[in-house]
């Protein structure tokens, strides 16, 4: 049984419409998410604010991978196109952590590093998951104590609509 922290972000086409589709291709796995925020782009590179929320999901058979490739697959199936690193996109979905039986997954394999190598640097990632998980813990501090360090806390608001679950 893996339990997987997943963020989703989109800022091109139907924002909501794109995060609402991994919610529902989830359908049973999805075990809470948090509300939307629109948050500034993080990464320098200049392009329209987007819409962020965390998936807390689980899978009695499924393993980290399974996560990375429903992602993947999710990421294809709107139309997403890789030109720009940390540039826009319809749909980004990373994992950003997993937990097997209850034991934190560490994954040093390129195509899936856990927990997620940028995550303690990203509002986008943390208010929201803070918001559903406020005890969970990155690299043995709890979340709430790395956002504390982040100067761009405060730029991420909620949205006014949520995902609906
Ligand atoms: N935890 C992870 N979640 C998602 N992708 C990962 C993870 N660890 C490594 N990767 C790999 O990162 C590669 C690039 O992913 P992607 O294009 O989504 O990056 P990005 O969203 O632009 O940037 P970032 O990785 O900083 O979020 C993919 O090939 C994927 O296999
Ligand atoms: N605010 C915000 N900025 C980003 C995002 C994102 O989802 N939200 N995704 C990125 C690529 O992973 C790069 N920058």
């Amino acid at each position: 049984m893996t339990e997987a922290v997943l963020s989703i972000g989109s800022n091109q086409g139907d924002r909501l419409g794109h995060l609402s589709s991994v919610v529902e291709s989830l359908g049973e796995r999805c075990v809470s998410v948090s509300s939307v925020y629109v948050t500034p782009p993080w990464g320098g590179v200049e392009q329209p604010d987007f819409l962020n929320a965390i998936i807390i999901a689980s899978d009695p058979a499924w393993g980290p991978w399974d996560w990375l490739r429903f992602g993947q697959e999710c990421e294809r199936r709107a139309d997403r196109v890789r030109e720009v690193r940390w540039g826009p996109r319809t749909l980004d979905v990373d994992v950003i952590a997993c937990t097997a039986n209850g034991q934190g997954v560490v994954s040093a394999h390129p195509d899936l590093v856990l927990p997620h190598p940028r995550a303690h640097l990203r509002a986008f990632v943390l208010v929201p998951w803070a918001e559903v998980q406020p005890t969970a813990e990155l690299h043995g501090r709890t979340i709430s104590d790395v956002l504390a360090d982040l100067e761009d806390r405060n730029d991420v608001r909620r949205f006014n609509r949520d995902l609906g679950r």
